[in-house]
């Protein structure tokens, strides 16, 4: 098989098989061909894991942070040259168009490792200075073993994202990727090995869930990250919970996009499109609720829909493919089952809606519009290129109901009023907002959600404090005054 890796799972700096583990087929979305077999983790491949993370992190942590960076930093760099080649593996793990992957997946997990990787030498604590000369000093120190766990729409990505500044920090990982798409991390994997990282300091163990809940459970394990649906952020929340542990929860959305009439219409179409349709609908921060004010609304599906009509739908391996397949059959009929349910509800269909008559799981990029707030495809995170249109006349009104879910991951708004861009982002509850754009993630700008989309922060100097606890230091200059 063309995408066959070595082995399944990558533990103290090499490739790792036991095929009593249950067996994870690779399918290339858009053909639906098997084109890698691996197993699941078995118990003694998670209790190495365990054992080479935590036989490494105190050496690793030992070296000064710019040591570390500078592995990172060549990591990153490898990653980079490599490109093409990893963009590839990423398209046929996921089927999200080469198009796509050259530019958004090695690419961003290149600038997570660079970004960390110089900040890394300069974490420091500060200086307190106190009465009578005492004075207390913080030491900034790493939380010890960090597990990853990832979801499949962006596996190299999410790799770098939660082990660059776990590493920087001083850390060592265990990262499970999705068992949907597993072959990317393990190329990270011997990457950061190539760039000089010691064997152990980040592992890459394959499974299903429970191998994810027994890494969460180990009390060797000092910190979670887990980007994932809501009802697997409640599991591995408050399995974290037991032994009090460090999280991070990337979780869904059901995020807002809201259109002014004053808006530029072809941004905000740009937007849309870029909300809703890129990797085939499969973000997490996706504008998938866009309210339009009435005034506008004819002119913006009209536009809408020339754009879309636009899109090249085909082999994701084409360079000049822009619109590519679900990631497996299973994503593909949840989705079918939403456009159902829109329809059966009473949404009108603007455009698409079936599944393509070729092989593998495509969907055509689909817009329902009269969507009203009670409406299942209105309510619930889809995970799909499946577009809501809302319409709404008045700015408290859309803002009543653009807050209105249990959702708050992203959010976003397209107006020529600036002042009015601010007011509406200040009353968002989103963690990620965005004005006159939508859906830039760059490794500078935190990133995250609130609400029941998630809890901390990724990328960003932020990421630091997730992957890293402080020490208080009191020094006393004085004699100790005791009461007797
Ligand atoms: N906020 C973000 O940054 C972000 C980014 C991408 C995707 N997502 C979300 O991810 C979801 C889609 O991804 P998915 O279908 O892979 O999500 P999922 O929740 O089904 O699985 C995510 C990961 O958790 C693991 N897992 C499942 N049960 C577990 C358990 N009990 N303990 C530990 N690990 C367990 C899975 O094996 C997988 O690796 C969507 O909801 C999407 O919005 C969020």
């Amino acid at each position: 098989m063309k995408f066959q890796p070595k082995a399944s799972h990558f533990i103290d700096g090499a490739y790792v098989e036991d095929t009593a583990g249950a067996p994870i087929d690779v399918v290339y979305p858009a053909t639906g061909e098997v084109i890698a077999r691996l197993h699941s983790a078995t118990p003694e491949i998670v209790e190495r894991a365990l054992l080479s993370a935590k036989a490494a992190q105190k050496a690793w942590a030992a070296m000064t942070g710019t040591e570390r960076g500078r592995i990172l930093r060549r990591a990153a760099d490898i990653m980079r040259e490599r490109n093409h080649e990893l963009s590839v593996i990423e398209t046929h793990d996921t089927g999200k168009p080469i198009q796509e992957t050259t530019v958004a997946d090695a690419t961003s997990g290149a600038d997570a490792l660079e970004y960390f990787g110089g900040l890394a030498g300069s974490l420091t604590g500060e200086h307190i200075p106190l009465a009578g000369g005492d004075f207390v000093y913080t030491v900034r120190e790493a939380l010890g073993v960090c597990v990853g766990i990832g979801a499949w729409n962006y596996p190299t990505q999410i790799a770098c994202w939660k082990g660059a500044p776990a590493l920087a920090c001083g850390n060592t990982m265990i990262f499970k990727p999705s068992e949907t798409t597993p072959l990317a991390a393990l190329q990270v994997a011997e990457i950061l090995v190539e760039a000089g990282a010691p064997n152990g300091v980040y592992n890459v163990v394959q499974g299903y869930g429970e191998v994810g809940a027994a890494l969460v459970t180990d009390p060797r394990v000092a910190k979670v990250s887990l980007t994932g649906s809501v009802p697997t952020g409640r599991k591995v929340y408050a399995a974290a919970a037991v032994g009090m542990k460090h999280v991070t929860m990337e979780l869904g959305g059901k995020s807002p996009l809201i259109v002014f009439d004053d808006a530029d219409l072809e941004n905000a179409v740009s937007g849309a499109i870029l909300g809703n349709f890129y990797a085939s609908g499969q973000v997490c921060s996706n504008g998938t609720r866009v309210f339009v004010q009435k005034r506008i609304k004819a002119a913006f599906l009209k536009r809408l829909s020339e754009r879309l009509s636009l899109a090249k739908i085909g082999d994701p391996m084409d360079p000049e493919v822009s619109f590519g397949p679900m990631v497996s059959a299973r994503q593909m009929e949840i989705v079918k089952g939403y456009v159902a349910r829109g329809i059966a509800e009473g949404a009108r269909l603007v455009c698409g809606g079936g599944r393509l008559d070729r092989p593998g799981f495509y969907l055509q990029p689909t817009v329902f519009a009269d969507v009203t707030d009670g409406m299942t495809i209105a309510r619930e995170e889809i995970f799909g290129p499946v577009m809501a249109v809302l319409d709404f006349a008045t700015e408290a009104e859309v803002m009543e109901r653009a807050n209105s879910t249990e959702f708050g991951l992203a959010a976003g708004v397209f107006t020529r009023d600036l002042t009015r861009a601010h007011r509406v982002v200040k009353a968002f509850e989103a963690g990620t907002c965005y004005i006159n754009t939508y859906n830039l993630a760059p490794v500078e700008a935190p990133f995250g959600g609130s609400k029941m989309s998630g809890v901390g922060r990724e990328n960003s100097k932020l990421a630091i404090n997730h992957y890293s606890e402080l020490k208080t230091v009191y020094v006393s200059m004085n004699d100790v005054q005791a009461p007797y």
